[in-house]
């Protein structure tokens, strides 16, 4: 401990000693989903560039920032190894360039705007289960079967946030929703995240997968609901991204690209097996419900607090929508390009991000970046939440204040290019980003214009990160009214 604190080639950069001389405390504080706040301490008092732990430095410098997630693009770090579904490499895990070139190539058009229209009608049929289930609430607190019973008007915004982003993930990577806004009880989303929070605590202190085994069991719902999919075949057709997948792989065979029967072969050259149709769809189902609804639940909190703000997106949101008749839900083409609904999304992404404790990349060869050398195989984490959060780039930081975001409208000078980062950068950033502000856009849009919405004080608005951020208590609850 003594020889990594005091004479490592990491050792010249400020830090804890303590801290610095092994991972184990940096591993233990992850146990607790709280490692961002620790890690926001840091910053502050050793700077922009700093040790936690034995090849580990988090890294809050703007260039330096971009130089690991965009100009060099390092690649992701032995971390992502924890997130391996199956047995097998997935767009998100991968660290292998070659694999990820490949399998990004084959998912990505999934995303595309255009494909995307194609889902606006199964969001819209989940966003009216949203509705109608808020709506039975409001008639009767009663009516929240097995659930606490909030006052009348009290809605956990937070909940039903979670179980309408699985539910709409549900219908379009696996054809079938969860109804989790309806009952609630669908055992799947609960046991992935139980998983899941545990694979990543086993990312960062290996010594737990001795104590602790994983259960993956939850993806065989996943690749049950794709072969179900295949066996129907041209009668089970849907436009959704499990039907993309399935028909780029149909196409990849038919160009000769498809598997060669070497499973080893197949799965790191990123071939679209079977068994990689199946864990691709659960990826999607991993990476696309928890993030939406935490950056959903948090903008409608800032819009609480901040009812000026609220009352500034309401008019917006009425004047693009002023033709539809009553009850109509907001199209896509009428709310893709509002600026406020936009800033007011913005404002929170970068108030608080998904990835709050930074995102893990490693460096591949020796290196020295702006003065500091860094050893092959040291985990960079680009702490990009520290730029997020700093007066340099954003004036009045800690203010939610959505005007930022419209060049006309801003007090301030206009947001720096390479300062915000809510979805990554580079080749490894966020493949869902057009699915994620289409789905947020619909669902606060429809619920500003349906409902009169306010605050409740007093509550708990901590949060941890254990994949993904999420309030701590799992709960922020609004007061709503029919408008
Ligand atoms: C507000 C919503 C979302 C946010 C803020 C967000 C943010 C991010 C970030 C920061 C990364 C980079 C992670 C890393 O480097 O370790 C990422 C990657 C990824 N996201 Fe999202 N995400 C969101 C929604 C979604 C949705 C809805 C989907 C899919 C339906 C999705 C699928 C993915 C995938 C597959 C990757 C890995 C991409 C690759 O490495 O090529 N995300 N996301």
């Amino acid at each position: 401990m003594i020889s990594n604190a005091y004479f490592h080639p990491l050792s010249p950069i400020p830090g804890s000693k303590l801290i610095a001389s092994n991972n184990f405390l940096t591993g233990i504080s992850t146990l607790t989903g709280r490692s961002h706040y620790g890690l926001d301490q840091l910053h502050k008092r050793y700077g922009k560039v700093v040790r936690i732990g034995t090849d580990i430095v988090t890294v809050a410098d703007k260039d330096m920032i971009r130089e690991i997630l965009v100009t060099t693009d390092y690649p992701k770090s032995i971390i992502h190894q924890g997130f391996e579904l199956n047995g097998q490499h997935n767009l998100f895990s991968s660290r292998n360039k070659d694999f990820h070139k490949n399998r990004r190539r084959l998912v990505a058009p999934s995303f595309g705007l255009q494909y995307l229209r194609s889902l606006e009608p199964i969001m819209h049929e989940c966003i009216h289960v949203l509705i109608k289930k808020i709506d039975e609430l409001l008639e009767n607190s009663k009516a929240a079967k097995g659930k606490k019973v909030l006052p009348q008007g009290h809605i956990n915004i937070c909940s039903f946030m979670m179980r309408l982003s699985l539910d709409i993930i549900g219908e379009t990577a696996f054809g079938q929703s969860f109804e989790m806004v309806q009952d609630d009880v669908h055992p799947i989303p609960g046991q992935m995240a139980k998983t899941l929070r545990r694979s990543m605590q086993q990312a960062f202190n290996p010594w737990m997968k001795w104590i602790v085994p994983l259960d993956f069991s939850f993806l065989e719902f996943g690749a049950e609901r794709v072969r179900a999919r295949k066996a129907k075949g041209e009668k089970g057709r849907r436009a959704d991204l499990l039907q993309y997948l399935i028909d780029a792989q149909a196409n990849e065979r038919v160009n000769g690209n498809g598997e060669t029967g070497n499973d080893y072969e197949d799965m790191i050259s990123g071939k679209l097996t079977d068994k990689a149709v199946e864990t691709e769809a659960s990826v999607f189902l991993i990476a696309g419900s928890e993030t939406s609804s935490t950056a959903m639940t948090f903008t409608m909190m800032f819009l609480v607090k901040n009812p000026d703000k609220l009352a500034k997106l309401r008019d917006e949101l009425d004047l693009a929508t002023a033709s539809n008749p009553r009850g109509a839900l907001p199209t896509y083409d009428q709310v893709r390009n509002l600026p406020y609904l936009t800033g007011c999304i913005n404002e929170s992404l970068r108030l608080r991000p998904v990835a709050a404790t930074g995102l893990p990349r490693e460096v591949t060869e020796d290196v020295t970046m702006n003065g500091y050398f860094f050893p092959k195989g040291t985990i960079l984490l680009a702490q990009f939440p520290q730029l997020h959060w700093s007066d340099e780039y954003f004036p009045q930081a800690d203010k939610y204040i959505p005007e930022r975001w419209i060049p006309e409208e801003t007090p301030f000078k206009p947001v720096q290019d390479f300062t915000f980062y809510p979805f990554s950068a580079g080749t490894r950033n966020c493949v869902g980003k057009n699915f994620a502000m289409m789905e947020m856009r619909l669902i606060l849009a429809t619920i500003v214009l349906t409902y009169d919405i306010s605050a409740v004080p007093n509550q708990r608005e901590d949060y941890v990160q254990y994949i993904t951020t999420a309030l701590a208590t799992e709960s922020y609850v609004i007061l709503m009214t029919k408008r």
